[in-house]
Protein backbone atom coordinates (compact mmCIF):
# COMPACT_ATOMS: atom_id res chain seq x y z
CA UNK A 1 0.00 0.00 0.00
CA UNK A 2 1.22 3.56 -0.88
CA UNK A 3 1.15 6.08 1.44
CA UNK A 4 -1.16 7.70 -0.55
CA UNK A 5 -3.11 5.16 -0.15
CA UNK A 6 -2.52 4.75 3.67
CA UNK A 7 -3.30 8.41 3.91
CA UNK A 8 -6.92 7.95 2.11
CA UNK A 9 -7.76 5.17 4.24
CA UNK A 10 -7.32 7.24 7.38
CA UNK A 11 -9.00 10.11 6.03
CA UNK A 12 -11.83 7.43 5.42
CA UNK A 13 -11.99 5.18 8.55
CA UNK A 14 -9.15 6.73 11.47
CA UNK A 15 -10.38 7.86 14.64
CA UNK A 16 -7.95 10.41 15.79
CA UNK A 17 -6.19 9.30 18.76
CA UNK A 18 -7.23 5.85 18.65
CA UNK A 19 -7.65 4.26 15.94
CA UNK A 20 -5.22 4.64 12.38
CA UNK A 21 -3.45 2.89 10.08
CA UNK A 22 0.48 2.70 9.44
CA UNK A 23 3.11 0.96 7.79
CA UNK A 24 4.84 -1.61 9.55
CA UNK A 25 9.20 -2.05 9.02
CA UNK A 26 8.48 -4.16 6.21
CA UNK A 27 4.95 -1.67 4.76
CA UNK A 28 2.59 -3.93 5.43
CA UNK A 29 -0.45 -1.76 6.72
CA UNK A 30 -1.95 -2.32 9.73
CA UNK A 31 -4.35 -0.60 12.50
CA UNK A 32 -3.08 0.65 15.85
CA UNK A 33 -5.69 0.92 18.35
CA UNK A 34 -5.24 2.77 21.45
CA UNK A 35 -7.67 3.12 23.93
CA UNK A 36 -8.20 3.15 28.21
CA UNK A 37 -9.82 -0.33 27.91
CA UNK A 38 -7.05 -2.05 25.47
CA UNK A 39 -4.41 -1.48 22.96
CA UNK A 40 -4.30 -3.48 19.90
CA UNK A 41 -2.73 -4.22 16.25
CA UNK A 42 -4.54 -5.52 13.78
CA UNK A 43 -3.19 -6.41 9.99
CA UNK A 44 -4.96 -6.21 6.92
CA UNK A 45 -2.50 -8.79 5.81
CA UNK A 46 -4.94 -11.98 7.01
CA UNK A 47 -7.26 -10.25 8.54
CA UNK A 48 -4.88 -10.80 11.29
CA UNK A 49 -4.68 -9.63 15.44
CA UNK A 50 -1.23 -9.32 16.45
CA UNK A 51 -1.36 -7.67 19.44
CA UNK A 52 -3.65 -7.50 22.29
CA UNK A 53 -2.79 -5.96 25.40
CA UNK A 54 -6.31 -5.22 27.70
CA UNK A 55 -5.55 -2.59 30.75
CA UNK A 56 -3.50 -4.07 33.55
CA UNK A 57 -2.20 -6.67 31.56
CA UNK A 58 1.42 -7.51 29.31
CA UNK A 59 0.74 -8.33 26.15
CA UNK A 60 -1.60 -11.62 25.59
CA UNK A 61 -0.58 -12.66 22.40
CA UNK A 62 3.06 -14.58 20.79
CA UNK A 63 4.20 -13.32 17.77
CA UNK A 64 7.80 -14.95 16.49
CA UNK A 65 10.31 -12.83 16.31
CA UNK A 66 11.27 -15.12 13.29
CA UNK A 67 8.41 -14.31 11.69
CA UNK A 68 7.52 -13.56 8.43
CA UNK A 69 5.19 -9.94 7.28
CA UNK A 70 5.01 -9.82 3.62
CA UNK A 71 2.66 -10.66 0.92
CA UNK A 72 1.68 -14.79 0.24
CA UNK A 73 2.89 -15.44 3.62
CA UNK A 74 1.83 -15.89 7.09
CA UNK A 75 2.61 -14.48 10.03
CA UNK A 76 3.62 -16.99 12.53
CA UNK A 77 1.76 -15.89 15.84
CA UNK A 78 -1.12 -13.46 16.43
CA UNK A 79 -4.62 -14.92 14.82
CA UNK A 80 -4.12 -16.81 11.84
CA UNK A 81 -7.29 -17.77 10.19
CA UNK A 82 -7.62 -20.41 8.80
CA UNK A 83 -10.18 -20.74 5.73
CA UNK A 84 -11.26 -22.93 3.75
CA UNK A 85 -9.86 -25.97 5.14
CA UNK A 86 -7.40 -26.48 7.74
CA UNK A 87 -3.98 -28.43 7.94
CA UNK A 88 -3.19 -29.29 4.50
CA UNK A 89 -5.88 -29.32 1.60
CA UNK A 90 -7.39 -32.90 1.97
CA UNK A 91 -7.36 -33.24 -1.81
CA UNK A 92 -4.42 -31.40 -2.51
CA UNK A 93 -1.48 -31.31 -1.01
CA UNK A 94 0.36 -28.63 -3.13
CA UNK A 95 -2.63 -26.02 -1.30
CA UNK A 96 -1.61 -23.70 1.07
CA UNK A 97 -1.70 -25.39 4.30
CA UNK A 98 -4.85 -23.40 6.22
CA UNK A 99 -6.04 -21.78 3.26
CA UNK A 100 -5.53 -19.08 1.53
CA UNK A 101 -7.06 -15.95 3.46
CA UNK A 102 -3.83 -15.43 5.86
CA UNK A 103 -1.63 -14.85 3.20
CA UNK A 104 -3.71 -12.16 1.04
CA UNK A 105 -4.62 -8.63 2.14
CA UNK A 106 -8.26 -7.96 3.30
CA UNK A 107 -10.09 -4.64 2.49
CA UNK A 108 -10.57 -2.46 5.61
CA UNK A 109 -13.84 -1.77 5.52
CA UNK A 110 -14.95 -0.07 8.90
CA UNK A 111 -14.32 1.21 12.49
CA UNK A 112 -16.28 2.04 14.95
CA UNK A 113 -16.61 3.01 18.54
CA UNK A 114 -19.12 1.37 20.59
CA UNK A 115 -18.90 2.31 24.52
CA UNK A 116 -15.42 1.23 25.52
CA UNK A 117 -14.55 -0.91 22.93
CA UNK A 118 -13.33 -0.41 18.78
CA UNK A 119 -15.28 -2.74 16.35
CA UNK A 120 -13.10 -3.38 13.40
CA UNK A 121 -14.66 -5.20 10.26
CA UNK A 122 -12.46 -6.51 7.36
CA UNK A 123 -13.72 -8.30 4.58
CA UNK A 124 -12.16 -10.62 1.89
CA UNK A 125 -13.85 -12.31 -1.10
CA UNK A 126 -13.28 -14.99 -3.85
CA UNK A 127 -11.55 -13.80 -6.95
CA UNK A 128 -9.36 -16.06 -9.74
CA UNK A 129 -6.78 -16.58 -7.32
CA UNK A 130 -9.13 -18.26 -4.53
CA UNK A 131 -11.61 -20.23 -7.41
CA UNK A 132 -7.87 -21.52 -8.52
CA UNK A 133 -7.71 -23.25 -5.31
CA UNK A 134 -11.30 -23.94 -4.46
CA UNK A 135 -14.38 -23.31 -6.94
CA UNK A 136 -16.88 -21.50 -4.90
CA UNK A 137 -17.92 -17.77 -4.60
CA UNK A 138 -17.66 -16.60 -0.92
CA UNK A 139 -17.26 -13.70 1.10
CA UNK A 140 -15.61 -13.68 4.59
CA UNK A 141 -15.79 -11.12 6.86
CA UNK A 142 -13.18 -10.68 10.15
CA UNK A 143 -15.23 -8.41 12.49
CA UNK A 144 -13.22 -7.81 15.57
CA UNK A 145 -14.07 -6.31 19.11
CA UNK A 146 -11.17 -4.83 20.88
CA UNK A 147 -11.67 -4.08 25.07
CA UNK A 148 -11.15 -5.93 28.00
CA UNK A 149 -12.11 -8.77 26.25
CA UNK A 150 -10.86 -9.64 22.55
CA UNK A 151 -14.11 -10.94 20.39
CA UNK A 152 -13.39 -12.24 16.59
CA UNK A 153 -16.51 -13.15 14.41
CA UNK A 154 -15.88 -14.63 11.01
CA UNK A 155 -18.39 -14.34 8.70
CA UNK A 156 -18.54 -16.56 5.94
CA UNK A 157 -21.20 -15.93 3.26
CA UNK A 158 -21.70 -18.53 0.32
CA UNK A 159 -22.04 -15.59 -2.69
CA UNK A 160 -22.01 -18.64 -5.20
CA UNK A 161 -25.09 -20.63 -7.05
CA UNK A 162 -23.96 -24.19 -5.47
CA UNK A 163 -23.46 -25.19 -1.78
CA UNK A 164 -19.86 -25.45 -0.54
CA UNK A 165 -18.21 -26.99 2.87
CA UNK A 166 -15.33 -25.39 4.78
CA UNK A 167 -13.20 -25.75 8.01
CA UNK A 168 -12.42 -22.20 9.23
CA UNK A 169 -10.38 -21.55 12.89
CA UNK A 170 -9.04 -18.78 14.67
CA UNK A 171 -6.27 -20.05 15.35
CA UNK A 172 -4.88 -18.28 18.28
CA UNK A 173 -1.58 -18.17 20.09
CA UNK A 174 -1.60 -17.09 23.39
CA UNK A 175 1.30 -15.84 24.77
CA UNK A 176 2.50 -18.17 28.02
CA UNK A 177 5.54 -17.90 30.65
CA UNK A 178 6.76 -21.62 29.77
CA UNK A 179 4.45 -24.51 27.81
CA UNK A 180 5.75 -26.85 29.83
CA UNK A 181 3.92 -25.25 32.91
CA UNK A 182 0.66 -24.62 32.24
CA UNK A 183 -2.26 -26.51 32.33
CA UNK A 184 -5.31 -25.98 30.26
CA UNK A 185 -8.93 -26.81 32.08
CA UNK A 186 -12.24 -27.40 30.72
CA UNK A 187 -11.64 -30.02 28.12
CA UNK A 188 -11.45 -32.92 30.69
CA UNK A 189 -13.31 -35.88 29.42
CA UNK A 190 -13.45 -34.46 25.80
CA UNK A 191 -12.93 -36.82 23.02
CA UNK A 192 -10.08 -35.62 20.86
CA UNK A 193 -8.37 -36.41 17.00
CA UNK A 194 -4.95 -37.12 17.43
CA UNK A 195 -3.41 -35.59 14.88
CA UNK A 196 0.01 -36.75 15.95
CA UNK A 197 -1.36 -40.36 15.50
CA UNK A 198 -3.25 -40.49 12.31
CA UNK A 199 -6.26 -38.83 14.04
CA UNK A 200 -6.74 -41.69 16.01
CA UNK A 201 -9.90 -40.95 18.62
CA UNK A 202 -8.98 -40.39 22.45
CA UNK A 203 -10.54 -39.29 25.75
CA UNK A 204 -9.11 -36.22 27.57
CA UNK A 205 -8.52 -37.11 31.21
CA UNK A 206 -8.15 -34.24 33.35
CA UNK A 207 -6.87 -30.99 32.54
CA UNK A 208 -4.15 -30.79 29.89
CA UNK A 209 -0.45 -30.36 30.61
CA UNK A 210 2.09 -30.25 27.56
CA UNK A 211 4.62 -32.81 28.08
CA UNK A 212 5.24 -33.31 24.39
CA UNK A 213 4.17 -32.28 20.55
CA UNK A 214 0.59 -31.69 21.04
CA UNK A 215 -1.64 -31.42 18.40
CA UNK A 216 -5.30 -32.52 19.08
CA UNK A 217 -8.61 -31.19 17.44
CA UNK A 218 -11.13 -32.05 20.59
CA UNK A 219 -14.99 -32.27 18.86
CA UNK A 220 -18.21 -31.24 20.37
CA UNK A 221 -16.86 -28.70 22.77
CA UNK A 222 -18.82 -26.10 23.93
CA UNK A 223 -17.31 -24.94 27.45
CA UNK A 224 -14.90 -22.34 28.18
CA UNK A 225 -11.53 -23.37 28.34
CA UNK A 226 -9.06 -21.68 30.32
CA UNK A 227 -5.55 -21.61 30.45
CA UNK A 228 -3.50 -21.18 33.71
CA UNK A 229 -0.54 -19.78 33.83
CA UNK A 230 0.88 -19.61 37.48
CA UNK A 231 4.45 -18.07 35.90
CA UNK A 232 2.49 -14.93 34.38
CA UNK A 233 0.42 -15.16 37.51
CA UNK A 234 -2.65 -15.08 34.84
CA UNK A 235 -5.03 -17.03 33.25
CA UNK A 236 -6.44 -16.69 29.59
CA UNK A 237 -10.23 -17.77 28.79
CA UNK A 238 -11.42 -18.36 25.38
CA UNK A 239 -15.33 -18.77 25.00
CA UNK A 240 -16.88 -19.64 21.99
CA UNK A 241 -20.03 -19.87 19.87
CA UNK A 242 -20.88 -22.02 16.34
CA UNK A 243 -17.53 -23.44 16.86
CA UNK A 244 -17.80 -27.55 17.39
CA UNK A 245 -14.32 -28.43 17.67
CA UNK A 246 -11.25 -26.69 19.92
CA UNK A 247 -7.93 -27.32 18.24
CA UNK A 248 -4.96 -27.72 21.04
CA UNK A 249 -1.47 -26.82 19.73
CA UNK A 250 1.89 -27.14 21.04
CA UNK A 251 4.48 -28.15 18.68
CA UNK A 252 7.31 -28.65 21.25
CA UNK A 253 10.96 -28.72 20.85
CA UNK A 254 11.39 -30.51 17.87
CA UNK A 255 8.59 -28.93 15.72
CA UNK A 256 9.88 -25.50 16.14
CA UNK A 257 12.84 -26.28 15.31
CA UNK A 258 11.36 -27.51 11.68
CA UNK A 259 10.33 -24.47 11.37
CA UNK A 260 11.83 -21.60 9.80
CA UNK A 261 9.40 -18.82 10.72
CA UNK A 262 10.38 -19.88 14.64
CA UNK A 263 13.41 -19.57 16.85
CA UNK A 264 13.85 -22.75 17.80
CA UNK A 265 12.92 -22.06 21.90
CA UNK A 266 10.00 -20.22 20.95
CA UNK A 267 7.76 -23.14 21.56
CA UNK A 268 7.99 -22.69 25.13
CA UNK A 269 6.38 -18.96 24.40
CA UNK A 270 3.15 -20.07 23.39
CA UNK A 271 0.03 -22.44 23.76
CA UNK A 272 -2.43 -22.23 20.77
CA UNK A 273 -6.03 -23.36 21.62
CA UNK A 274 -8.24 -22.73 18.87
CA UNK A 275 -11.94 -21.91 18.44
CA UNK A 276 -12.92 -23.94 15.32
CA UNK A 277 -14.89 -26.18 12.99
CA UNK A 278 -12.47 -29.01 11.34
CA UNK A 279 -12.85 -32.36 10.18
CA UNK A 280 -16.13 -33.64 10.19
CA UNK A 281 -17.40 -30.42 11.38
CA UNK A 282 -16.70 -28.50 8.79
CA UNK A 283 -19.40 -26.14 8.13
CA UNK A 284 -21.95 -26.67 4.90
CA UNK A 285 -23.79 -23.61 3.31
CA UNK A 286 -26.16 -23.14 0.70
CA UNK A 287 -25.81 -20.07 -1.47
CA UNK A 288 -27.12 -17.16 0.50
CA UNK A 289 -26.49 -18.81 3.57
CA UNK A 290 -24.04 -17.25 6.03
CA UNK A 291 -22.44 -18.81 8.85
CA UNK A 292 -21.28 -16.98 12.03
CA UNK A 293 -17.99 -18.59 14.62
CA UNK A 294 -17.14 -16.46 17.63
CA UNK A 295 -14.42 -16.78 20.07
CA UNK A 296 -14.46 -14.50 22.70
CA UNK A 297 -11.05 -14.43 24.85
CA UNK A 298 -10.50 -12.35 28.57
CA UNK A 299 -7.45 -12.40 30.97
CA UNK A 300 -7.62 -12.02 34.90
CA UNK A 301 -5.03 -12.47 37.48
CA UNK A 302 -4.57 -15.54 38.85
CA UNK A 303 -3.92 -19.09 37.69
O1 LIG B 1 2.63 -24.07 10.46
P1 LIG B 1 1.17 -23.74 10.26
O2 LIG B 1 0.69 -24.03 8.86
O3 LIG B 1 0.84 -22.33 10.67
O4 LIG B 1 0.35 -24.68 11.21
C1 LIG B 1 0.63 -24.77 12.56
C2 LIG B 1 -0.29 -25.76 13.23
O5 LIG B 1 -1.59 -25.25 13.17
C3 LIG B 1 -2.61 -26.04 13.82
O6 LIG B 1 -2.59 -25.88 15.19
C4 LIG B 1 -2.62 -27.46 13.38
O7 LIG B 1 -3.45 -28.26 14.20
C5 LIG B 1 -1.26 -28.04 13.34
O8 LIG B 1 -1.33 -29.31 12.68
C6 LIG B 1 -0.28 -27.13 12.60
O9 LIG B 1 1.01 -27.68 12.62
Amino acid sequence: MTQTELAALNDLLAIPGVASVVSDQSGLPKLDITTPAANAEIYLHGAHVTSWQPAGFDEILFVSKLSHFEDGKAIRGGIPICFPWFRAKADNPKAPAHGFVRTREWKLESIAQDAANVVVALTTASDDSTRAWWPFDFRATHRITVGTSLKLELIVENTGSEGFQFEEALHTYNRVSDSSSIRISGLDEATYLDNRNNNAMKVQSGDIRFTTATDNAYVETGDAVTIHDAGLNRSIRLEKRSSLTTVVWNPWSGGAAAFADMDDSEWREFACVEASNILSAGVILQPDQSHIITANITVFTGA
